[in-house]
This record gives structure tokens, C-alpha cells and sequence, in this order.
């Protein structure tokens, strides 16, 4: 067996136990260096957060464990085909690959596929059925985002590093 081989069956066992105490089937592991530092499995069924997402859950625990929101270097392995939220917050924490084994095909029957979403952002944004409005208002006491420069400006380096969004 692979290493990805072997990971993913650490992500599915993971689901598997999940879906025993009443969560949904999916787990995942967070690995860095070839070693795993964090897992998450879906916790909606007890938070009630409906972003406690087995991928997210993994992310959030591995930032506490680094004591960063950069997770640059780290693989995901996934138990199910990452949904749109989860892989924009990889994309935020600068993990660059991410590894799954059960597709959204696989989950379609059982109401666990999210390629729905996926569908969806593909389309231009005028055409999704999210409506999303720009209204440029500028409110009284200065402009908001001069106002976190000038905040991020007295860091010691004056880079604002670690402030992109
Ligand atoms: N890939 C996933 C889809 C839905 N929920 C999860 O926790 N993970």
C-alpha cells in the first residue's frame, strides 16, 4: 500500500468511527513532511456548525497545532471529495494538494456529493442562483481599509506579513 494509499484509509477509518457516533462519513488527515499532524472528522452533528466539515476540522486543529493560519506544505487526505468551502480554505492556508477517495459520483446516491456547489461557481457570478449585490457604501470616520494599513504599519517589519486575507 502507498503512502497516499495508507493515509486515506487512516481518513476512511476515521469517517467510518465517525459515522458510528451519528456523524456523517467523512474523515481526513492533515500530513506534513510525511507525518500526519491533525486530524478532523464531520462534527455537524453535534456543533450544529454547519462548517465543521471533516477537512476543516483537520485545518482548524492543525493551525492550532503549528500556531499559524499558513499551513503551506501540508497534504490533505480525504475520505470524500473536498466541498467548495474546504478547498478555499486550503487554498487560504496555502496547502497545494489535496488527496481523496471517495468521489462526488460515489456520494451522489446517498446525498453526499457536492458537485451541485461546484456547478453552481462555475457559472458566472450574475448567473448564480446566490445573489450577490456590491453596494459601495463609505461610511463617516475615515476609509475602513486605510485604516488597516495604518494599524498594520506600526508591525515591527512594516510588511503586514501573515495579514493577507
Ligand atoms: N468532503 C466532505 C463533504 C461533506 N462534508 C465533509 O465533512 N467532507
Amino acid at each position: 500500500m502507498s503512502p497516499a494509499e495508507r493515509f486515506l484509509c487512516e481518513a476512511i477509518d476515521l469517517a467510518r468511527e465517525n459515522v458510528r457516533k451519528g456523524g456523517r462519513p467523512f474523515g481526513a488527515v492533515l500530513v506534513k513532511d510525511g507525518a500526519v499532524i491533525a486530524t478532523g472528522v464531520n462534527e455537524i452533528h453535534t456543533t450544529q456548525d454547519p462548517t465543521t466539515h471533516a477537512e476543516l476540522q483537520a485545518i482548524r486543529a492543525a493551525s492550532r497545532a503549528l500556531g499559524s493560519p499558513r499551513l503551506d506544505g501540508c497534504v490533505i487526505y480525504a475520505s470524500g471529495h473536498p466541498c467548495p468551502m474546504c478547498l478555499s480554505a486550503m487554498h487560504l492556508t496555502g496547502i497545494r494538494e489535496v488527496t481523496y477517495a471517495y468521489s462526488n459520483s460515489d456520494g451522489e446516491p446517498y446525498g453526499l456529493s457536492t458537485a451541485a456547489i461546484y456547478a453552481e461557481l462555475a457559472k458566472p457570478l450574475a448567473e448564480q442562483s446566490l445573489k450577490i449585490a456590491h453596494v459601495p457604501v463609505r461610511c463617516e470616520d475615515g476609509d475602513l481599509y486605510e485604516l488597516w494599513r495604518d494599524a498594520a504599519s506600526v508591525s515591527l517589519d512594516g510588511s503586514g506579513a501573515g495579514r493577507s486575507a
